[in-house]
């Protein structure tokens, strides 16, 4: 059965890259995937806004929708102080599996739990199944439809607190224009817009940052 493109990332980072450095992981995919399979992971143009922001929140409780490989979650778990967890969420089993090996190799295990599942069933389970008070910040990267009423749910959920940060990655390609609306309306968030690029590409991409305002 041939592998798939998921695998064929993982085997060149497994290949490449130094088991332990995050950094090394991080290098690894985005040298494939700009010369060879261009992928979906956030990438280091708009992976340098991820780690500003990161660095700025410095948060001890981190959720991110969507790990796909697990390219992001490692790029914010090496940034993370003792202590301090990254949860993700991924809904397709071969995307955990990828992600899962991804993040052993990097050396960051100890700091992130990775969840199979859809974001709506998981998200209601923070608190009480992944002990969670509330999240100090959000990576969105998942569906892009799922991008409001995951927001919705946060809320309804108590998981925001004054101050919590989101930053949802993709707001121009594939676009998440209801969502753009929703939280640039909504008067309990404050928002910034940081113009990028599509991984890998030129095309204009987007990332928006979203203060809980409580
Ligand atoms: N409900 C859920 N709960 C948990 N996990 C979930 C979930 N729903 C999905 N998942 C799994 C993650 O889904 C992947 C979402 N990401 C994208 O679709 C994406 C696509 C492009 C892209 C593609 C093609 C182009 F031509 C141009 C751009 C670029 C990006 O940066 C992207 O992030
Ligand atoms: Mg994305």
């Amino acid at each position: 059965m041939n592998q798939s493109k998921e695998q064929r990332i993982l085997n060149f980072v497994l290949q490449n890259a130094v088991r332990g450095d995050p950094c090394s992981v991080i290098d690894a995919i985005d040298t494939y995937c700009s010369q060879k399979e261009w992928a979906m992971n956030v990438g280091n143009e708009k992976g340098l806004i991820l780690d500003k922001t990161v660095e700025e929140i410095n948060p001890s409780v981190a959720l991110e929708l969507g790990t796909y490989c697990g390219y992001s979650a490692v790029r914010i778990a090496r940034l993370l102080k003792a202590g301090a967890r990254l949860l993700t969420v991924e809904f397709n089993p071969e995307f955990a599996a990828i992600a899962k090996q991804m993040i052993e190799f990097a050396g960051v295990q100890d700091k992130v739990t990775l969840i199979e599942g859809p974001s709506e069933e998981i998200i209601p389970q923070l608190k009480k199944k992944y002990e969670v008070d509330t999240l100090d910040f959000v990576f969105v990267d998942h569906w892009k439809d799922r991008y409001t009423p995951d927001t919705i749910l946060l809320q309804e959920c108590s998981l925001l607190r004054k101050g919590s940060v989101l930053l949802a990655d993709n707001i121009i390609v594939p676009g998440a224009p209801e969502f753009v609306n929703y939280i640039r309306n909504n008067p309990r968030f404050q928002c910034t817009n940081y113009p990028s690029h599509l991984e890998y590409m030129k095309v204009q991409d987007a990332m928006e940052k979203a203060v809980f305002l409580g």
